[in-house]
């Protein structure tokens, strides 16, 4: 069967709503009929779609000052449904079906879950239902929160081995500096590397409704490119543009993918993931992973934190407790803080086939 290209399409709050946080009706017609189109040139497209928490609020008439976490987490209840509704309606009109996806990072973190969203993604898109994709946010909370859905899409674009991702924002694409604050800033057309010298100059959000500004978006785009998937910033304002970025017109800023690609296994223990405990490794081990392709072996680790069984997902740090690299444990922290002490030659706590080395964790996280 031929497989169909696939494409995520991710949309911030501010690109939804009008100035009262109520759902933008014209604003949403854009945009399904621009995803009309992908479906029309033959992409299998998915939405990622932010709006939940402003749509709530503007509906509820709460002021978004000082909410605290389950006030929020109440207007994403209520957004969330007239958010569904409102995309069921247009797209019913133009007879395309759509269905509901609502995730947390602690979902996609246990393996499991992980293939399980990924089964029903692809029942979906095989038969041309378009999955829309949010943040399960009434249930989600500090450290299994994503918190932005700029992270989520390109975890979902993994996920589904999307050939683009392309985030619809309230700006036409990153800046050489905040626009808001740098008059002079420009903009910048094409990243090869999104690396720390182009995260510095990504600002915070842009209105109130938005969540992590251009540094998420950055983000995101790095993770998509180490998963082999170019990305493109642009804005939300003019949706009709996806067809031509689809069909591969420069607009906006685009960031091409990583050379060195990481297999789907990988990409998932490298950002998909949430570590249970915590190895520090002297200078050799550091250089030896840094060099690629080695495992770790007991005689390199220093310390151990957390209390982990064998299976689970650790990271692993050099002596200033920077973030190297994460893999899956062969050992228990009990074992491991056993063996430590007097390491057998050549014992492995982690082999280099679930190991991925990443100096990037900290602010990819
Ligand atoms: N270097 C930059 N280039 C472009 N925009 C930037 C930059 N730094 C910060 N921003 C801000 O990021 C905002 C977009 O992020 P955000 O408000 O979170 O939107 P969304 O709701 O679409 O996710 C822009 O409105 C802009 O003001
Ligand atoms: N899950 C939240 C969106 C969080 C988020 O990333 O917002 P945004 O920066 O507008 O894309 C919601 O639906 O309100």
């Amino acid at each position: 069967m031929e497989q169909h290209k696939r494409i995520v399409i991710k949309i911030g709050s501010s690109s939804l709503t009008d100035k009262h946080g109520l759902l933008d009706e014209i604003k949403l017609k854009a945009l399904v009929s621009s995803i009309a189109e992908l479906f029309e040139t033959g992409w299998q497209p998915i939405l990622v779609s932010s709006g939940a928490v402003a749509a709530g609020l503007g509906h509820l008439g709460w002021c978004r000052a000082n909410l605290t976490m389950p006030e929020r987490q109440a207007a994403a209840a209520v957004g969330q449904g007239l958010l569904m509704e409102k995309y069921s309606e247009l797209f019913q009109l133009i007879q395309i079906k759509v269905g509901q996806i609502l995730l947390t990072k602690e979902d996609l973190a246990d393996r499991r879950r992980y293939i399980n969203a990924r089964n029903t993604l692809n029942a979906l898109l095989t038969r041309n239902v378009l999955p829309i994709v949010n943040e399960n946010d009434t249930v989600a909370f500090a450290e299994i929160r994503f918190g932005d859905n700029d992270t989520l899409s390109a975890l979902v674009a993994g996920l589904v081995e999307a050939e683009l991702l392309v985030i619809l924002t309230d700006i036409d694409g990153l800046y050489s500096g905040d626009p808001r604050k740098d008059p002079e800033a420009k903009l910048i057309p094409v990243v090869q590397q999104v690396d720390d010298s182009i995260i510095r100059v990504a600002g915070e959000r842009g209105s109130p409704v938005g969540t992590g500004g251009m540094r998420t978006k950055l983000a995101a785009a790095r993770i998509a490119a180490r998963s082999g998937i170019k990305t493109v910033i642009t804005s939300g304002n003019n949706p009709e543009s996806l067809k031509a970025i689809a069909s591969g017109e420069k607009l906006g800023t685009s960031f091409e993918p990583a050379n060195n690609s990481l297999k789907s296994r990988k990409q998932w223990i490298a950002f998909g993931t949430i570590p249970r405990g915590t190895l520090k490794v002297d200078e050799g081990a550091a250089r030896a992973l840094m060099a690629g392709n080695k495992s770790l072996l007991a005689v390199g680790v220093v310390a151990v934190t957390g209390n982990f069984s064998a299976g689970s997902i650790v990271a692993v740090e050099d002596l200033n407790g920077l973030e190297m690299a994460r893999g899956i444990t062969n050992l228990s922290a009990e074992d491991l803080r056993l063996v430590i002490k007097k390491p057998k030659r050549g014992l492995e706590v982690i082999n280099r086939d679930w190991l991925v080395c990443e100096r990037s964790f900290s602010t990819c996280q």
